[in-house]
């Protein structure tokens, strides 16, 4: 669904790609920007969880979403970020199979990272959040995209379809991090699953910087010889020979 327009502490953006977008991009105001995507299917809360993260709040009443992007900055590990999170359409299931929309596939290809999410209360919405990864990884063809599944509406646990660990072992086989929230009664695992993910994101995006290249550097270099002390050595020895020359 769709945020509603007048909650004026979100500040909408236009859509990915346009000429607007990359006018209003903050990173050009010297601020790294990382580009997140929230994909599922329709009706697990990804614009509920958006609107989490960006105003710690939980409204409960949407229009239908028509793919908004958002902005706002983050700390990470000491620097401030602008983050953009775009919000997509649900994705639908049809009988032979699922259709990806054009708009879907662009917001997927703009973004660094992506958050996949499903909702514990639709089996469906789980088994989906598989097929969409693989597609995710279609459309980054040769580049590990971070992503993180979240297992949304764990306060509805009298509607409950998937246990949460078979989230754990999707993600687990998928390589990624896994978070179970319930958007509607909790912000902190909310905010946790999109920190994690900018904190991948912006330690892809300083390969310079990463804990192989830092340990490298640790590494103590052998000393080079000491000119003082190969010299005294010389001396010594060549003293001791001359002593032995002139006992003899
Ligand atoms: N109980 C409960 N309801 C939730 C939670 N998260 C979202 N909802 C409700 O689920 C419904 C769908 O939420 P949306 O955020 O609009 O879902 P969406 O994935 O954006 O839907 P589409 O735009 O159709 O793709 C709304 O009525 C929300 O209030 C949650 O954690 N718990």
């Amino acid at each position: 669904m769709r945020l509603i327009q007048n909650m004026c502490t979100i500040a909408e953006y236009p859509a990915p790609g346009s000429a607007a977008a990359a006018d209003c991009c903050l990173g050009a105001a010297g601020r790294r920007l990382v580009k997140i995507a929230v994909v599922g299917a329709s009706g697990v809360g990804k614009t509920a969880l958006v609107v989490r993260f960006l105003t710690k709040r939980f409204i409960g009443d949407y229009e239908r979403n028509a793919g908004n992007l958002y902005t706002r900055q983050v700390q990470i590990e000491g620097e401030t970020l602008a983050i953009q999170v775009q919000d997509t359409p649900g994705i639908q299931v049809h009988e032979n199979g699922l259709s990806y929309t054009e708009q879907l596939n662009r917001c997927i290809r703009w973004a660094d990272a992506v958050v996949i999410v499903f909702s514990i209360t639709d089996y469906k919405s789980y088994e989906l959040a598989s097929q969409l990864h693989q597609h995710v990884r279609q459309l980054h063809l040769g580049a590990r995209l971070p992503v993180v599944v979240v297992a949304n509406k764990a306060d509805l646990l009298h509607l409950k379809q998937v246990d949460p660990q078979l989230g754990l072992q999707l993600a687990s086989m998928l390589g990624c991090s896994f978070y179970e929230v319930s958007v509607s009664e909790n912000d902190n695992d909310v905010y946790n699953a999109f920190h994690v993910l900018c904190k991948e994101v912006s330690h892809k995006q300083q390969p310079s910087s990463t804990p192989e290249k830092r340990r490298t550097s640790l590494i103590p270099r052998p000393k080079s010889p000491n000119m003082q002390d190969l010299k005294r050595r010389f001396k010594q020895a060549l003293s001791a020979k001359v002593r032995t020359v002139t006992s003899v």
